[in-house]
């Protein structure tokens, strides 16, 4: 089975998540591909089984540019600025046919918080759902403690469960 993983990160923490991810699917027998999504053309994924594509959350949902611009005057790297996923997913064709499978992942401020957090990995749900985009399991989230991480403590071992319990979802589709 061949995964793709794009993410898109702007402290670190949902690339660390890919990753993890990645490394669950691999454990799981999974031929994968992990890149930023910026550096993968939507239009080019028919070589994929599954695509993994994750994100931080902003503002209730996906990173946009005004987002990602308050990210970087909060020390966020300039280079990681966009386009990232929102605007990727605006770039998919409309699905003909089941494949690939894809499956969506956010980093968003710890659950526990007394704020309403959001999350980026259900708006992207809507977004490809619009692309008749066939989805492989319910949005994960993942948690940071603060606005640059660091990602909660279980976090990582969590990311790869996810992605090796997503190898089987994908092969049963
Ligand atoms: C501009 C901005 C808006 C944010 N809005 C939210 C939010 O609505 N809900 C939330 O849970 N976390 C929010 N966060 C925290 C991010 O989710 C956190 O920075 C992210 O998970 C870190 O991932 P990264 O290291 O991959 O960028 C926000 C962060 C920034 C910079």
């Amino acid at each position: 089975m061949k995964a793709l993983v794009v993410y898109e990160s702007l402290f670190g923490n949902t690339e660390k998540i890919a990753r993890e991810v990645a490394s669950g699917l691999e454990r799981s027998g999974a031929d994968v591909t992990v890149a930023p999504v910026g550096s993968v053309d939507p239009v080019d994924l028919a070589a994929y089984d599954v695509v993994v594509a994750g994100s931080p959350t902003h503002a209730f949902s996906m990173p946009r540019s005004v987002t990602r611009a308050d990210a970087v005057r909060h020390g966020a790297d300039r280079a990681c600025e966009g386009p990232g996923l929102r605007e990727w997913i605006e770039h998919l064709e409309p699905q003909v046919g089941a494949r690939p499978t894809f499956a969506v992942f956010d980093t968003r401020r710890d659950a526990r918080s007394r704020h309403l957090t959001g999350s980026a990995a259900r708006s992207a749900t809507r977004a490809l759902r619009r692309r008749h985009r066939a989805l492989a399991d319910v949005p994960a989230s993942f948690y940071v403690g603060g606005t640059s991480g660091p990602l909660l403590p279980g976090e990582a071992v969590r990311a790869r469960a996810w992605g090796s319990r997503l190898a089987g979802c994908a092969r049963t589709q």
